[in-house]
């Protein structure tokens, strides 16, 4: 059934000479309604079921709302669905290549004929979804036709199974697109983006995905494929949804910045594409082809294996590795934006400059270069690549991403019965380590049971509370770089390796493996003897050692015993190891 209702569509005519290309299907489409309709909207709200959109979902509505998917003015109705997924038509015959759908479980408010507000994650209202079709797709026809694929399973039919099965289509109203907080200037509309890229004076244009420019031959290939077309060039990472915790993401889009800062009139154009990435090979090119029109775009670089994911643990890739290619190719002229096959390049060390691999004059000396990938999590490329093979202040990016050991975050966990030395050698250990420059809180057992985990017992069930919660503080502080010490018995090994999971690995375990004997001669609050008192008349205390478990570190970085090494003996152990993992330097 075709959608009623009639978003905004602003018509442009056909590229003139010197004029970008046209949007796809002629005119930008524009969902975003008025202040006063968006102020009737937020009032009206409550009245309405609320659907929170996952990921993929809040990409499209973005896209929808801003003309990304023109001609495209809401998620698939049936007719169009059906005709996508066996033909990658819409019902109209237009060419258009995976389907753009909203999965949803109908009930409790949600059927035909009623009105959604659709929310993020947070509870924000962007947009109302007036139901007019609620239909049950055949999720192993799109898989088959539309990926491609039914035996394996590349990520777009995982997202099919993780996915309800009905789908929801009807007149969309957005009051506002998915609100982002990072690199806002470079998230521009495909309105805003023409109004760049028409300033420039550029009519055509390559837009290139990104991740192969973090190396110069990445780079020079892009450079290259804009002079091919006599156009300019346009970094166009898809992003997706990112998360605050995402590092990747802030570092990939700061080296592409990187790239384009203080080019000169030529430098390329970033602007960062909020498409949910399908991984769905020739499929999500295509459709890569057609956004990256909208946006203003006549070309797009195509590499081997553009848009699939990693090939399966065989080797064996999910799409063929040109089928992007081949498929850009057969469909160029009815999406009109032509592909430009990415050209490898190599570096003539004797001219310092790049040169396309089929290029190279005879006799020249060539180089061979690094993949990209392998530059991501290595700061110590910084120093073994030159700066002809990756900028430095791509470099510097990449390496400030990735600290060495001693600028990372650090738990150290002591483990350990009562008594056995944890605290004293905690405290110790906290000056000795302010000695090479890391400054560490610490969270001690006593201390934070009159705080964080005021009125928790010594029962199972609390223990395990109280540290995972000094496992979760520390692991936070311990991601944004801090260091702590946590000094608690945590008698169960499972907690514990929780702990270390949740500092990310970044985990000493030091264990006090005093015996118990001493650690009861030592008995600094009594409390041994209390307990021994206890059990002797039969009204047990739960008292680690005495009579409730204690389960040893299988394997701890450090193991101490307290009653055969002196504090000094056991800091310098401890430091030693530190020293040895690099999470300290030598002073
Ligand atoms: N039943 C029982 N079992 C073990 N310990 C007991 C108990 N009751 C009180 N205490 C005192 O509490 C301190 C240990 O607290 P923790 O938070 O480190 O214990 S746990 O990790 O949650 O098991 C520990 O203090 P420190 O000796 O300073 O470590 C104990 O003296
Ligand atoms: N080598 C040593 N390391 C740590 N503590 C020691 C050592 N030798 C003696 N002690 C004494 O043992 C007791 C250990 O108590 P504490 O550090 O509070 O243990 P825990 O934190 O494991 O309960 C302290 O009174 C401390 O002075």
């Amino acid at each position: 059934m075709p959608l009623q209702g009639a978003p905004s569509i602003s018509r442009t005519t056909p590229t003139a000479r010197g004029e970008l290309n046209t949007p796809y299907g002629g005119g930008l489409v524009d969902l975003i309604v008025g202040p006063d309709r968006a102020a009737e909207m937020k009032a009206e709200a409550k009245d309405h079921p609320s659907l929170t959109l996952d990921d993929r979902s809040l990409c499209d509505l973005e896209l929808l709302a801003v003309g990304g998917f023109s001609p495209l003015t809401g998620f698939l109705g049936e007719a169009d669905y059906d005709r996508v997924v066996g033909e990658r038509r819409l019902a109209d015959g237009t060419f258009w290549p995976l389907p753009v759908t909203l999965p949803l479980t109908p009930g409790e408010g949600i059927d035909e004929g009623k009105t959604l507000a659709l929310r993020d994650v947070y509870g924000n209202l962007l947009a109302f979804l007036h139901l007019e079709e609620i239909y049950r797709p055949d999720k192993g026809r799109e898989a088959a036709l539309a990926y491609g694929t039914v035996d394996r399973k590349p990520p777009p039919v995982e997202h099919l199974d993780r996915t309800p099965g009905h789908y929801a289509a009807g007149r969309l109203e957005v009051i506002r697109t998915p609100p982002h907080y990072d690199f806002v200037d470079l998230r521009r509309t495909p309105a805003e983006l023409r109004d760049r890229l028409a300033s420039l004076g550029w009519s055509k244009v390559v837009a290139a995905h990104g991740s192969g420019l973090l190396l110069r031959a990445g780079e020079e290939a892009a450079r290259l494929a804009a002079r091919r077309i006599g156009g300019g060039l346009l970094i166009n990472p898809v992003v997706g949804v990112t998360r605050p915790g995402d590092a990747g993401h802030y570092t990939r889009v700061r080296c592409y910045r990187a790239l384009v800062d203080g080019d000169g009139p030529c430098s390329p154009v970033l602007n960062l594409l909020p498409l949910a990435g399908r991984m769905a090979g020739p499929g999500e090119a295509l459709l890569r082809a057609i956004v990256r029109r909208n946006y203003g775009c006549t070309h797009m670089l195509v590499g081997p294996g553009h848009a699939g994911p990693e090939a399966d643990p065989a080797g064996q890739p999910s799409y063929p590795p040109h089928a992007a290619l081949e498929a850009m190719a057969e469909h160029a002229d009815e999406i009109g934006v032509q592909a430009v096959e990415s050209e490898p390049m190599v570096y003539l060390p004797d001219d310092h400059r790049y040169c396309p691999a089929g290029e190279v004059p005879r006799g020249a000396a060539t180089v061979d270069m690094a993949s990209s990938g392998m530059l991501e999590g290595r700061p110590d490329l910084r120093r073994e690549l030159p700066d002809w093979s990756v900028r430095p202040a791509v470099a510097e990016i990449l390496a400030q991403a990735s600290p060495p050991k001693d600028r990372q975050g650090l738990t150290v966990w002591f483990t350990g019965l009562s008594g056995s030395g944890k605290s004293t050698v905690a405290h110790a250990l906290v000056e000795r380590l302010a000695e090479h420059g890391r400054r560490c809180a610490l969270l001690d057992g006593d201390e934070i049971r009159t705080h964080l985990s005021r009125g928790l017992t010594f029962s199972k069930e609390d223990r395990d509370i109280n540290i995972r919660r000094v496992g979760y503080v520390a692991g936070l502080v311990c991601q944004a770089g801090g260091t702590t010490l946590c000094s608690v018995i945590s008698p169960y090994r499972a907690i514990r390796d929780e702990a270390r999971e949740a500092s990310r690995g970044n985990f000493v375990e030091v264990y006090c493996s005093t015996p118990i004997e001493v650690c009861e001669l030592r008995d600094v609050k009594g409390m041994y003897a209390k307990a021994r008192a206890a059990v002797a008349a039969s009204r047990p205390l739960g008292f680690t050692g005495v009579d409730d478990p204690y389960e040893p570190p299988v394997d701890p970085e450090v193991s101490l015993d307290t009653s055969r090494q002196s504090v000094e003996e056991c800091v310098e152990a401890i430091v030693r190891k530190l020293l040895d993992l690099g999470y300290i330097l030598p002073h």
